[in-house]
């Protein structure tokens, strides 16, 4: 057989193993990692896997050499609010004098600033700044998000953001997931009537089902936002109407959002750094996967962060993502989140490889197509500046991918010497 393309002379190959669900518990400190290996490609998918002794024997139109370097299939980030208007650095000087967060909400800054801004953009001035933080992404190896919408707060701005979610799915070749999260704030004109508002967006639901414009909701269960009776009202409507349910849950307070969650069976419940026992010990016993985002805990300037010892120990799925959005977690960096799980969460190298693929992909119902690297599975793969996979998240804050590939094409790649205009004159 000829392949399309072979990538030879991988130090660690990581080859995460695809389940029919995601990895709990003890399962997530197995990593398979193969060593001095090589990986074929052809119509885009994983056509070959073998050692670089192996790949002498194999055809293929072009080469790629790794010079020992690590490879792993694509990143996927399960938790984004991507498409969004505005920027929030004046927010900075507000968190600095110890304002916190929720209170800078109800004075109708956070989220209801950044709801203002993105109701003024254009459809065309949010799908652009949206690109810009998408390439990013990419360059930063990886190759399937998950976006939210959230910012619009009522049915125009709403639609106008899954929209864009929807001309970015058409316009990157890179998996999107989009989700509903209408429920992410009560707009100050529903103050007092917050039940209104969430028949409202509920009453959404319909059109976006019918529009094709997300596969899953999500809404923010939290003191001063949505109440947990009201949170499991649009999630029960939600799952009549056939989308899959998420849940920012006991972010800062503990309501019990994590319990809903694992009786609901979302997806994900989100967040959970207030979780308490019980609600830890209900998801390790359900197929909810944990999605951990230390970013904001870090970017809110807080101590504690959430429990990741206790939920795998428990036998919980974890998985990570950034959180990116401009107020609680300003960074699309993926790589930077790995390091602050190694560091605040204590997770392991290899927890944490599973937690940015194979869970990851299972927490926004895209395991079968990314997180793994199997033979007939899209060739999504990161060739990173780095031998082997401990590393990523001890060297932080950086970017370490040579090149990005989705489905095999190229998308980013780090030349060597070009990365540099140094001047050559005395
Ligand atoms: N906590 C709620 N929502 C986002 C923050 C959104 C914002 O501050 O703009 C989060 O997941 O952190
Ligand atoms: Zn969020």
């Amino acid at each position: 057989m000829n392949h399309d393309k072979l990538i030879t002379n991988i130090g660690q190959l990581i080859l995460p193993k695809r389940s029919s669900q995601a990895l709990k518990g003890e399962t997530m400190k197995h990593l398979t990692v193969k060593e001095d290996a090589a990986i074929a490609i052809s119509d885009g998918k994983v056509s070959w896997i073998g050692s670089s002794q192996e790949a002498q024997q194999i055809h293929a139109e072009g080469r790629i050499d790794a010079r020992g370097l690590l490879v792993s299939p694509g990143l996927v980030d399960p938790h984004t609010h991507l498409v969004h208007g505005g920027s929030r650095e004046k927010e900075m000087t507000l968190k600095q004098q110890g304002v916190p967060y929720l209170e800078i909400l109800k004075q109708g800054g956070g989220i209801l600033s950044t709801v203002e801004a993105t109701r003024q953009a254009s459809e065309d001035e949010l799908y652009q700044k949206a690109s810009f933080h998408v390439e990013r992404m990419i360059s930063h190896g990886t190759t399937t998000i998950e976006a939210k919408s959230g910012y619009g707060l009522n049915t125009d701005t709403e639609l106008k953001q899954l929209r864009v979610t929807q001309l970015l799915k058409e316009t990157y070749p890179i998996n999107l997931v989009s989700t509903f999260l209408g429920p992410h704030a009560v707009p100050q004109s529903f103050k007092g009537n917050e039940d209104a508002f969430l028949d409202s967006m509920t009453l959404l639901l319909d059109t976006i089902k019918e529009q094709d414009l997300a596969e899953y909701t999500d809404i923010f269960c939290e003191t001063g936002v949505f109440t947990l009776e009201q949170s499991r009202r649009f999630m029960e409507a939600s799952l009549e109407k056939g989308f899959g349910v998420k849940i920012h849950a006991d972010e800062i307070d503990p309501l019990g959002g994590t319990e809903l969650a694992a009786e609901l069976g979302a997806a994900s419940a989100d967040h959970l750094v207030a979780a308490s026992d019980e609600g830890i010990k209900q998801l390790s016993e359900s197929d909810t996967v944990a999605v951990l985002l230390p970013g904001t805990t870090f970017y809110l300037g807080k101590e504690t962060y959430a429990r990741a010892r206790n939920l795998i120990d428990s036998g919980a799925s974890v998985a990570l993502a950034t959180d990116f959005n401009p107020g609680s977690c300003v960074t699309e960096n993926l790589q930077l989140i790995m390091s602050f799980a190694a560091l605040k969460l204590k997770m392991t190298p290899e927890e944490i490889w599973n937690a940015v693929t194979v869970n990851a992909a299972h927490a926004i119902g895209k395991d079968d197509v990314a997180g793994s690297l199997e033979i007939g599975d899209p060739a999504d793969i990161v060739v990173w500046e780095a031998t082997n996979y401990h590393y990523i998240p001890y060297h932080y804050g950086v970017n370490h991918t040579r090149i990005v590939m989705k489905s095999g094409q190229i998308l980013w790649e780090r030349k060597e010497g070009n990365a540099l205009h140094l001047s050559q004159s005395n």
